[in-house]
């Protein structure tokens, strides 16, 4: 699917929102939108979902589509059974197999108490759940989520993660936004910054994430990935697991694998070159042990 020279406003007189942006959104990836309050982020999504036509350049090849908005409209006249059901079919599946999948998502995120309720008196966190619920009833080649892990409890929003996971692994393009700047770390293969109404691609690179766009104008000389193996404080200083670390020093890049300086039990320090900082994050969110405490760019020998 392709954004070509993709604009938007919302009054003629206003500012335009998005300009010229292109891109290209591949299948079985998933890309992360990032971007300052204002900046176009939702904007972005709605055009890429389709709930909100460009006023310039055109969208091509967009598959089936899902989407949760930022805000879902949780005064519907329904029940979630009704209403999943319903989407259900929107969603090309047969009548019968809509009210088995809707069961199936309530059932899923713990919400199946709530099937027959209506949707104007559920709390805010279970009308989320519909709205998840809804995007996840077909198998979208093009799943589209604005801070849908907004309000969810921490199962559902586990379960979201596994959905989006599973989605990118069968050939689905998901496209996320979310204030959780390691949401998804370890999967994102693309993070698309929204800055003056552009839109860059931008090296999946933790610190982005977690600092903000501003950093990376200035390409750090070094990324330092502090580290808890996550054991109780009173343990005695435990040695980081020697595979953990033979791993790490075998990877390109990885200047450095050392205890904390801070003395941390349990703490420990990599220090990495800012191109292979996702690989490495990658390698250390897949350790149960592991914890991630810090990312930070620094100048070598601070
Ligand atoms: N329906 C609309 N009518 C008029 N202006 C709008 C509309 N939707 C968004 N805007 C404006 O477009 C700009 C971008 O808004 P958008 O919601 O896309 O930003 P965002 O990056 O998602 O923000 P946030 O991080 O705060 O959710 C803002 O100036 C906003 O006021």
């Amino acid at each position: 699917m392709r954004l070509r020279r993709v604009g938007k406003r919302f009054r003629r007189a206003d500012n335009w929102v998005l300009r010229d942006v292109d891109a290209r959104l591949e299948p079985g990836r998933l890309v992360r939108v990032d971007g300052a309050n204002g900046s176009g982020k939702s904007t972005l999504l709605r055009v890429i979902a389709g709930t909100t036509r460009p006023d310039r350049g055109r969208v091509h090849g967009r598959p089936p589509t899902a989407y949760v908005p930022e805000r879902f409209p949780g005064d519907l006249p329904f029940t979630p059974a009704d209403y999943l059901a319903h989407m259900g079919r929107i969603h090309g599946l047969s009548t019968a197999r809509a009210v088995e999948r809707a069961g199936e998502l309530l059932e899923l995120f713990g919400a199946h108490g709530y099937a027959r309720t209506p949707m104007r008196a559920l709390s805010k966190g279970t009308s989320q759940k519909v709205a998840v619920a809804q995007a996840l009833l077909a198998e979208p080649g093009l799943l589209v989520l604005d801070e849908a892990w907004t309000g969810l409890d921490p199962p559902s929003r586990a379960i979201l993660d596994s959905a989006v996971r599973e989605r990118v692994v069968h050939g689905g393009t998901v496209v996320f936004v979310d204030h959780d700047a390691l949401r998804l770390a370890d999967t994102v293969d693309t993070t698309l910054l929204v800055r003056d109404g552009q839109v860059t691609r931008v090296p999946p690179s933790i610190e982005l994430l977690v600092h903000g766009p501003r950093r990376v104008s200035v390409p750090a000389s070094l990324v330092r990935i502090d580290v808890d193996l996550g054991m109780a404080a009173d343990v005695a200083s435990t040695p980081m697991p020697p595979a953990l670390v033979t791993a790490l020093r075998s990877m390109p890049g990885v200047r450095d694998v050392c205890p904390r300086p801070d003395g941390h039990v349990n703490g420990y320090r990599v220090d990495v070159d800012p191109d292979v900082c996702a690989d490495v994050l990658r390698a250390l969110l897949a350790d149960p042990a592991t914890r991630i405490r810090r990312v930070a760019e620094e100048e070598p020998g601070t």
